[in-house]
Parts: C-alpha cells; sequence; structure tokens
C-alpha cells in the first residue's frame, strides 16, 4: 500500500503516543526468561514486537493477552527446542535472540527481508558467541544465522560496539543465566549507548545483578541467576512520537501528545530539547508535550548518537529550518532497515531538500520557503523513512507518493490514523 501526503498547513489536536517499542520487546523477553508469571500492562502493537511474542512463544513461553495487558509464563533458562525462528524485520529481537539461541541446541533464523534485515551485519555478536563456545553458521555474518548452542559458557568476553549497541544488550541477556561468572568489555566505540540503560533498567527489574562500568564498556555478571516474574507497565514512545512533533513543529500547530515522561531513559526524549533549541514553541509537564508551530525553525548543530531512533524525524524538521543543521556522529544510521544515510537524503532529494552526506552525518541546508514535492518516494522498507518523508510532504507545495508506507507498521501501525485525527490530508492508496 501507498500513501498520499497532500501539503497541510495546519495541525491540531491530542494524541496518547504509542507505547514503546524497545521497552516491550525486553519486557517480552524478560517475562519469557522468568520462570513464573509476569504480567506486562499497554505493551506495543506492532510487527516488531509481534515478532518477539510469536518467538517467545515458539521458544516455549504461554502467552495469553487482552485489550490492555499480555500475561507471560516463560521458560526460565530452558527454551524449548525450535528448528527455525521467524523474527520478521526486526533487528532488535534477531540480535537479542541469537544470544538466547545458545540455550538450545540448534536454532536457525531465516531470512524473511532479505534486502532490509537481510543485509545488517551480526559479526560483532556472532565473534562474540564464539568465543563463548558456541557454533554459529552465517553468510559473512548475514541471516540465515543458525545457532548451535546448548554448551554456552560465561568468561571474559569481549564485543564491539561500533556497529550497533544490540550486540552487548544480547550478551547481558543471556550472561546471567550461565553457571559461570562473566565479565565483558566492549570494543572500540559504544554506539547507542543510552539504549544500553534501558537493557539494565529492564534487567534491574526483573531482580538479575549487573555489575556495570560508569561508562558502560566494562560488566561483571554473577553466574547462575534466575530472572523473577514481575508486572511491567510500558512507557509512551518517543521515537515514534518524534516524527508526530516535527510535523507539529513544521506546521501552524497546537499538538499535544500524553504518555511521554520527561525522565525516560529513552534517548530520543532528545527531540523535546532539539525542537526547543530550533526555537519551535513548546512546553513539557508531567509526561504531555505539547507543540505550538508557527512554521519557524532555526538551524541547529546536533550528536545523532544520543537519540538514534529519532535523528531522521529531527532532520526532517531541519529541511525548513532558517540555515544549516548539521547531524553528527550518526554512522551507525547506515546499519538499519536501509542505510539512513544514503537512502534516505536520496528521497528527501527527490522531494527538493537540500541535504549533503558525509561518512557520519547529515547536513541539511534549511529551506523555510518550502520545498516543490510531486514526487513519488521509494520506502526503502524503513518505517522511520516513511514517518520523515511524511512530515516533509506536509509542508511540500504539491503532494508526494510514498510507496510501500505499509512498512510504517514495523513500530508504527497507527502513524497515519493519529495524523488524521491532527487533520493532516494523508491517504491511503493502492499500489
Ligand atoms: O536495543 C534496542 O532495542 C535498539 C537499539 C538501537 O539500535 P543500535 O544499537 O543498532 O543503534 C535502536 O536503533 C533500535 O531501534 C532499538
Ligand atoms: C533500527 C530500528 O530497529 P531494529 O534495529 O530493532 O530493527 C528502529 O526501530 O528504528
Amino acid at each position: 500500500m501507498d500513501v498520499l501526503v497532500t501539503p497541510t498547513p495546519k495541525l491540531s489536536g491530542e494524541i496518547q503516543a504509542l507505547s514503546s517499542k524497545n521497552y516491550t520487546t525486553r519486557y517480552l523477553l524478560v517475562a519469557a526468561l522468568a520462570e513464573g508469571t509476569s504480567t506486562i500492562y499497554y505493551p506495543a502493537h506492532s510487527e516488531d514486537s509481534d515478532a518477539m511474542r510469536r518467538c517467545i512463544r515458539d521458544l516455549g513461553a504461554v502467552v495469553e493477552e487482552d485489550e490492555e495487558k499480555i500475561v507471560i509464563t516463560g521458560f526460565g533458562g530452558a527454551p524449548k527446542d525450535v528448528k527455525e525462528l521467524n523474527v520478521g524485520n526486526a533487528g532488535a529481537v534477531l540480535r537479542f535472540l541469537m544470544s538466547i539461541a545458545a540455550l538450545s541446541p540448534e536454532v536457525t533464523f531465516i531470512n524473511v527481508y532479505p534486502d532490509s534485515l537481510g543485509k545488517r551485519p551480526h559479526d560483532d555478536l556472532i565473534d562474540a558467541l564464539q568465543q563463548m563456545g558456541v557454533e554459529v553458521e552465517h553468510r559473512e555474518g548475514k541471516l540465515p544465522i543458525t545457532i548451535r548452542g546448548g554448551q554456552a559458557k560465561g568468561g571474559k568476553i569481549k564485543v564491539s560496539g561500533s556497529v550497533s549497541s544490540q550486540f552487548l544488550s544480547s550478551l547481558l541477556f543471556l550472561t546471567p543465566l550461565l553457571a559461570e561468572d562473566s565479565e565483558i568489555e566492549v570494543l572500540h566505540d559504544l554506539k547507542s549507548k543510552v539504549v544500553v540503560g534501558q537493557t539494565l533498567e529492564v534487567l534491574e527489574q526483573a531482580g538479575i545483578v549487573i555489575h556495570a562500568s560508569e561508562d558502560l564498556m566494562h560488566y561483571r555478571i554473577p553466574g547462575g541467576q534466575t530472572y523473577k516474574a514481575q508486572s511491567y507497565t510500558v512507557q509512551g514512545d518517543y521515537p515514534g512520537s518524534a516524527a508526530v512533533l516535527a510535523a507539529a513543529a513544521v506546521t501552524e500547530s497546537d499538538v499535544t501528545i500524553h504518555r511521554l515522561e520527561e525522565k525516560s531513559k529513552q534517548g530520543e526524549r532528545a527531540i523535546v530539547d532539539v525542537l526547543r533549541m530550533m526555537e519551535v514553541p513548546l512546553t513539557h509537564d508531567n509526561g504531555v508535550v505539547n507543540v505550538k508551530g508557527n512554521g519557524k525553525l532555526k538551524a541547529l548543530e546536533f550528536d545523532g548518537d544520543a537519540a538514534t531512533d529519532a535523528v531522521l524525524a529531527m532532520v526532517a524538521a531541519a529541511v525548513f529550518a532558517e540555515g544549516t543543521s548539521r547531524f553528527y556522529n550518526v554512522e551507525n544510521l547506515r546499519y538499519k532497515e536501509c542505510d539512513r544515510i544514503t537512502d534516505y537524503l536520496a528521497e528527501l532529494r527527490k522531494a527538493g531538500a537540500r541535504v549533503e552526506e558525509r561518512q557520519s552525518e547529515i547536513i541539511v541546508h534549511g529551506r523555510p520557503e518550502g520545498v516543490e514535492g510531486g514526487v513519488d518516494i521509494d520506502a526503502h522498507y524503513d518505517h522511520r523513512v516513511i514517518m520523515a518523508l511524511t512530515v516533509v510532504g506536509l509542508r511540500a507545495k504539491a503532494p508526494i507518493r510514498i510507496h510501500d508506507a505499509h512498512h510504517v507498521a514495523k513500530s508504527y501501525p497507527i502513524y497515519f490514523d493519529h495524523l488524521k485525527a491532527l487533520g493532516a490530508n494523508v491517504e491511503w492508496i493502492e499500489a
């Protein structure tokens, strides 16, 4: 399905933020690794969270759900013996479960998105698992991947953090279950470091003890631990909400989003500070963000690594800012659902944006007068490209058509419903 985005000068109304994808995948996993029954209130409903739900069920967790919650009886440290797992297009789900698969004799992760997840590298995690005595069969670090575990051992483990934080998070979920104590040393730079804070927070809630150095580069993990069954409540999602806030920032607007905690560990809450620095009128109190956009924005420079999943939305806002913006330290955007630098900028350019790329930077020469639009956009299988290009389309001079916009469901299936509720002119059309 495609979406036609027709220029919309004004947005107004209130929405509830959807539930956090990153917390939902983590809570589902720690509930599955516990031996008793856990309850997760307000879980996210999206393709990625569905992928985790499906896989933990395949691995032996009992999952029951109603409108408001999911109740999970876990399999503890002993997953059911399965041959294959299908993680859809979800990078975090694949990487977290690659370690958990080391508790099973043999599991193959199949390749159902060859042009998206199928192109992403997992070598650094494969290397760490091999250090632990796990046999891994792979195609140059990519899917399909077969893990032969059963004899995974703790001890000293080194993992590179220069491509993704998900490899480290993955090892942090597995090592407490091993008989031996473990020590993890992160090599090189740790990208998306703030997301590791979410992993540590969830592990602590699940009763797991991890001794982390202040810089998050060294860990001591006692072995022989068990995950406790608990009740969890999922907070609102900043990465998805960042796109809606960017849409409000580039239009004349009065838009309110509820359920966005000021003190959240989600780095993407920086969208609020970034829009403030761009001089967008907004308030953020008691978990409620209100943007009263006047269409005027100022350029800024920003270290995007702290807010990796909100950078595309920030760039979309910068397309209409006065001056030149620079988003630096964002090289790992190249290893996501698509190359979020080269592929994303190619689509922005089609719509009329003036953008330049460096290996680890996005430079945006703002066009406050608006962009031409009137073009067809390729989604590159990427929900965040779809959301960000929609923001640009709302302030273009002619409609844009986003092809395969249904991939927005990876994280935010009701994105277009939410935008419509705020008055945006967005329509699904048959491809
Ligand atoms: O751990 C997680 O849940 C995630 C980590 C981040 O990936 P990287 O560490 O690869 O940047 C982020 O982009 C992704 O959406 C979710
Ligand atoms: C990169 C993302 O997810 P993942 O790495 O889990 O596929 C994302 O949600 O933007």
